[in-house]
């Protein structure tokens, strides 16, 4: 398993984000690679260095493409650690913390929330986690969220999945979701889908001319959209968890 430096650990855990702020601001390299020792990989009888960052999936698509509901069949089949950052969101919001208003208005307006905030709680969520894959879902919702990112964390994703669905699909799907969500609601929507083709288009556009990008018929049945998307999957090769 990926694993940073055991005799750092107390450093990194205590002051982490500042700490690896700093060190990638004076560097100017990935931080990740200092605090990570190699890989082990038993199943080769030896040791890799090949690869000592986790592997990151980011998982796009528009408001109710069906992310969060492949996200969960891909932790089932490969075995990843789903980030929402919509569920990082609500998170700060029903622990009251002090951006928790600011969220909630801007999930209710359907707008995007500073990268600042998303990208600290993804940030704090992959160090605090012993996982080496991650499905970062619904991030980055625009290309100042990928910048600042790739700026904070020091990598960009190893590949980027879209979910590709009709609007009036997935308007039907968010208003049937049922889970009591604030912008689950038509005007809500409307506002949703409009972002989306503005802002985060042209992220997916940028990992498409990168070569990372899978674009995934979003219709059909979950199966058969799983379908789709085990391939995909099945034909990486990710660091050997120990
Ligand atoms: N292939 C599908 N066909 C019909 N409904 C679906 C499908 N995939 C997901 N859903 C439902 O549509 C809604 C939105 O799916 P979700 O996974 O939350 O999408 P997203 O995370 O992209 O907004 C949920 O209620 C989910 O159960
Ligand atoms: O990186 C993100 C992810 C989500 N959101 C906000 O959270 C809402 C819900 O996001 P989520 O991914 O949960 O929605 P989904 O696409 O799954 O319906 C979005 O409309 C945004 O207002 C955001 O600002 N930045
Ligand atoms: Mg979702």
């Amino acid at each position: 398993m990926w694993r940073r430096v055991a005799s750092l650990s107390p450093l990194v855990s205590s002051s982490k984000s500042r700490l690896l702020n700093q060190v990638q601001v004076a560097y100017g390299f990935n931080a990740w690679q200092m605090f990570s020792t190699q890989v082990l990989n038993p199943a080769e009888g030896g040791v890799s260095d090949s690869r000592r960052t986790p592997f990151v999936t980011f998982v796009l698509g528009g408001p109710g493409s069906g992310k969060g509901t492949q996200c969960t069949r891909i932790v089932e089949t490969f075995g990843f650690t789903h980030l929402s950052a919509g569920d990082l969101l609500r998170r700060e919001i029903s622990s009251n913390s002090e951006n928790g208003s600011m969220i909630l208005s801007t999930i209710k307006e359907g707008k995007i929330v500073p990268s600042v905030v998303t990208v600290q709680l993804i940030q704090k969520a992959i160090e605090t986690s012993d996982s080496n894959r991650f499905l970062i879902d619904g991030f980055p919702r625009t290309e100042e969220n990928r910048i600042a990112y790739e700026r904070v964390i020091g990598a960009e994703p190893d590949i980027v999945l879209f979910f590709d669905c009709p609007e009036e699909e997935m308007v039907k799907r968010v208003l049937n979701r049922n889970q009591g969500r604030i912008d689950d609601n038509i005007d809500t929507v409307k506002e949703r889908l409009k972002v989306f083709a503005e802002l985060n288009l042209p992220v997916i556009k940028h990992y498409s001319k990168k070569g990372k990008l899978y674009k995934i018929d979003g219709t059909g049945s979950e199966d058969e959209i799983f379908e789709r998307v085990r391939p995909v999957f099945a034909a990486l090769r990710y660091p050997v968890l120990l």
